[in-house]
């Protein structure tokens, strides 16, 4: 239930996947490669750099922007953001301050109650990602922490939200749904190990604001929230006053700790960056085309295809879902969205597998077997499991196609006449179960059709079995 006191703001940190980094000509694609090896004097901020602004970078951000209809002002400027730690050699992060990119925008999230509602959003900002940290700790000596700079200067951008939601729930659902909206515009790639990091910051009406710094997961963020309802709750419940302090997430114990970094806003010393000149770019966005978005595509889904709301809204909610749907929609939209929705999706992640390893062309022949009668449902999740298990990473070519899997397994599907005399023989072993039905126990008859079931491996349709064991039965009658 959403609860009204409850007040949740996000900041939210983004990776561009821009090809280049944010001030430097480093690539940014290192993942897999030795640390320090996509590093230059700018983005290791050696002294004397000077910073020169990827354009890509920019368009990315004022495309979020439109997309969550931020306003671009006239002028907008990079700020130098003070602060000594050794993910960060220069000193301070180029960041921006009061003059951000993009202000005051909205996005569409459901609350608890399923009713959309709009969560403003207060700015879009561009800032350099520093460093990276490893922290190394050993029993036999003293512990050590190891810095690559492969992803210093990747560009990010940071998201601000006002304090317009109101529960851990809703929060994830903003965060899944701002995911999907970045991945449709191609500005990100979610899938990268550390592609986005939220700040949540949480409050009970009338008390202090606490803050939970650097959570990576959407799943750690709505634990992180509940967490702190439940902590800020029982100390105002004791007449405690709530710190407004930063606190860290512990992702392996679900818990929040106070973490006694002193920095705000004056310890940060922001000032102008010089080396970089104001941005000029509101005139740009009106030349940004934006793609079709995760609502509009929802709602084509529906139109187009005849699907239910929730098929519409589990298969759009991923770019390469709502694609891999499409590809393999032709057979049959109807039976397509069942299979991808309610069973692909099921069998993937239980294999950790991703939906681009799925060969569309195999599924989409799965698909026209079952629409064609050849298999039933239950053989369909056995040829889909073969496929997954040993067709995957695979060239497609050399992969069993659905058809020969079915012919190998036996699964086609039963015809009246096979299951005729397996009706008989259950028949005939089951005299308790055919009285049963006689007394008026019509549930037997679910027995009676679960051996034939069994008999025939699920190659029988079930509601052909149905009606052909219901005749069956009415003959046995005296
Ligand atoms: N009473 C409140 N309860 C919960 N969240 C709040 C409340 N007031 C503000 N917030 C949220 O706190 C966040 C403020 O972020 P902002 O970046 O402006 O400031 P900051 O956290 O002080 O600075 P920093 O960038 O250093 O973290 C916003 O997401 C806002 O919605
Ligand atoms: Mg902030
Ligand atoms: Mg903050």
């Amino acid at each position: 239930m959403t609860d009204k006191t409850v007040i949740i703001g996000l900041e939210i940190h983004c990776q561009l996947n821009t090809k280049t980094k944010l001030f430097c000509g480093c690539s940014t694609d290192f993942q897999g490669d030795e640390p320090n090896t996509h590093v230059c004097p700018i983005c290791l901020g050696l002294p004397g750099a000077m910073p020169r602004l990827n354009k890509q970078a920019v368009l990315y951000a004022l495309k979020v922007a439109k997309a969550l209809k931020l306003t671009v002002p006239e002028v907008s400027e990079f700020s130098r953001k003070n602060y000594f730690y050794p993910d960060l050699p220069k000193g301070y992060q180029i960041s921006q301050y009061d003059k951000p990119i993009a202000e005051k925008g909205i996005m569409e999230v459901d609350d608890d109650e399923g009713h959309p509602k709009n969560i403003r959003i207060t700015r879009i900002h561009l800032e350099e990602d520093p460093g990276r940290l490893i922290h190394k700790t050993s029993r036999d000596r003293a512990g050590y922490s190891l810095v690559d700079y492969n992803r210093s200067s990747i560009p990010l951008i940071e998201i601000v939200t006002e304090p317009d939601l109101r529960s851990p729930k809703e929060a994830r659902r903003f965060l899944n749904k701002l995911r999907s909206t970045l991945e449709y515009l191609e500005v990100f790639d979610g899938e990268r190990e550390g592609s986005i990091r939220v700040d949540a910051n949480i409050s009970i009406k009338g008390h202090n604001r606490v803050e939970c710094k650097n959570i990576s997961s959407y799943k750690g963020v709505e634990k992180a929230l509940n967490f702190e309802i439940t902590r800020q709750r029982n100390l105002i419940r004791k007449g405690q006053r709530i710190e407004q302090e930063t606190r860290h997430f512990l992702e392996g114990r679900g818990i929040t700790t106070s973490s006694r970094s002193k920095e705000n806003e004056n310890d940060y010393r922001y000032f102008p960056e010089p080396d970089l000149r104001p941005l000029r770019v509101s005139g740009w966005i009106d030349d940004i085309v934006l793609p079709e978005l995760p609502d509009a595509r929802r709602e084509r889904f529906i139109a187009q295809y005849g699907i239910s709301e929730n098929h519409a809204r589990t298969l759009t909610g991923d770019l390469k879902v709502a694609n891999f749907y499409e590809s393999v929609a032709d057979a049959d939209p109807a039976i397509a969205a069942i299979w991808v929705a309610d069973i692909l999706l099921g069998e993937i992640n239980y294999r950790s597998m991703r939906i681009d390893d799925v060969p569309t062309m195999n599924i989409g022949d799965l698909i026209a077997l079952i629409r064609d009668g050849t298999i039933t449902d239950k053989s369909g999740v056995e040829v889909l499991r073969v496929m997954l298990d040993h067709c995957i990473g695979e060239d497609v070519e050399t992969c069993e196609m659905p058809a020969d899997i079915v012919t190998r397994l036996g699964l086609t599907k039963a015809a009246g006449d096979d299951f005729t005399a397996e009706i008989g023989k259950v028949i005939a072993a089951n005299p308790n179960a055919v009285a049963d039905y006689h007394a008026g126990k019509k549930g037997a008859v679910n027995f009676l059709v679960g051996q034939v079931m069994k008999a025939t491996r699920g190659r029988a349709d079930p509601k052909e079995l149905n009606t052909a064991m219901a005749d069956a039965l009415k003959e046995t009658e005296e």
